[in-house]
């Protein structure tokens, strides 16, 4: 069955590991240029959904279609990053981008070389081209992971808790580098799905944030943002419709845990 959608779609998705439920009931769109922001406690499948997205896994049961077309296998218009750092250690940045342009677009090694180049340029690398994972701060690997992930001309990243292991200056820098180069063009609008814990974090990414509760995981929550333009950091955390945001999606897993304990709430209730 074909969909004329484009962007994402799931329908009617469950999913189980041997057995046991991980994913039930989940019909999920997500536009192109989209930026939607995953959230829900450990264990409530997150990234099980993101490697569905990704055609690393199959659904039990309904369709993942992207762009139409069902998801059958990875592909590299669907790029995902990990927390992990998932560089090849024994190459170099430049080297570890040119070998998936070259994989992935088929050019020659002297175009992939240039237009690996751009790409580290974009993320702030010019001065560590040569240099081995090993020699960079994790910022760093991860601004790699980014602009190889980019490189091979993905239209939807798949980020997976990216910037878990970053301190706090790092990973804001590297919010606003996710941001600006998938929400600030209009040109070439990637779609992103950005898997998370941090609800300060998700609110000031997304311009949605979607909420899955646990056992099995569903989705409890779909939130549109519209909020202002981001200036200053701290300024804008102190906007009082961000802080009015932010209390309803820890009010959503409040009345998940509440669920959980046997009280009753009302199915698709909005927050
Ligand atoms: N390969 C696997 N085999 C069996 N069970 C698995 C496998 N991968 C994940 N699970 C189980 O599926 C459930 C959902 O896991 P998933 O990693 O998708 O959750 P998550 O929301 O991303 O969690 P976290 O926030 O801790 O990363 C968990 O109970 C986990 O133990």
């Amino acid at each position: 069955m074909t969909q004329i959608q484009s962007g994402f779609e799931a329908t009617n998705l469950v999913f189980s590991y041997d057995g046991k439920p991980i994913l039930k009931d989940i019909n999920l769109k997500i536009k192109p240029g989209e930026f939607v922001c995953l959230l829900g406690e450990s264990g409530s499948g997150k990234t099980t959904l993101l490697n569905l997205l990704a055609g690393l896994t199959k659904p039990n049961e309904g369709h993942v279609y992207w762009n139409g077309k069902e998801i059958e296998k990875p592909s590299s218009e669907r790029s995902v990053v990990f927390q992990d750092y998932t560089l090849f250690p024994w190459l170099t940045l430049l080297q570890n981008v040119s070998l998936a342009i070259k994989k992935t677009k088929k050019v020659k090694g002297s175009f992939a070389k240039h237009l690996a180049e751009e790409y580290l340029n974009l993320v702030g690398l010019s001065g560590s081209l040569h240099k081995y994972p090993f020699e960079l701060s994790g910022g760093m690997r991860q601004r790699g992971a980014i602009a190889r992930a980019l490189s091979v001309g993905a239209d939807a990243l798949l980020l997976d808790e990216p910037f878990g292991a970053l301190d706090p200056v790092n990973r804001a820098s590297l919010q606003d580098l996710v941001l600006e180069l998938c929400r600030g063009s209009k040109d070439r609008a990637i779609t992103t799905l950005f898997v998370t814990h941090d609800i300060r974090e998700a609110v000031y990414l997304g311009s949605r944030i979607i909420v899955l509760g646990s056992t099995p995981g569903r989705i409890i929550a779909d939130i549109p943002l519209d909020f202002p333009v981001k200036k200053s950091r701290s300024e804008w955390f102190r906007n009082e419709k961000v802080q009015k945001t932010i209390v309803e999606i820890e009010e959503a897993y409040h009345k998940d845990i509440l669920e959980k304990l046997g009280h009753t709430v009302q199915e698709g209730a909005s927050i």
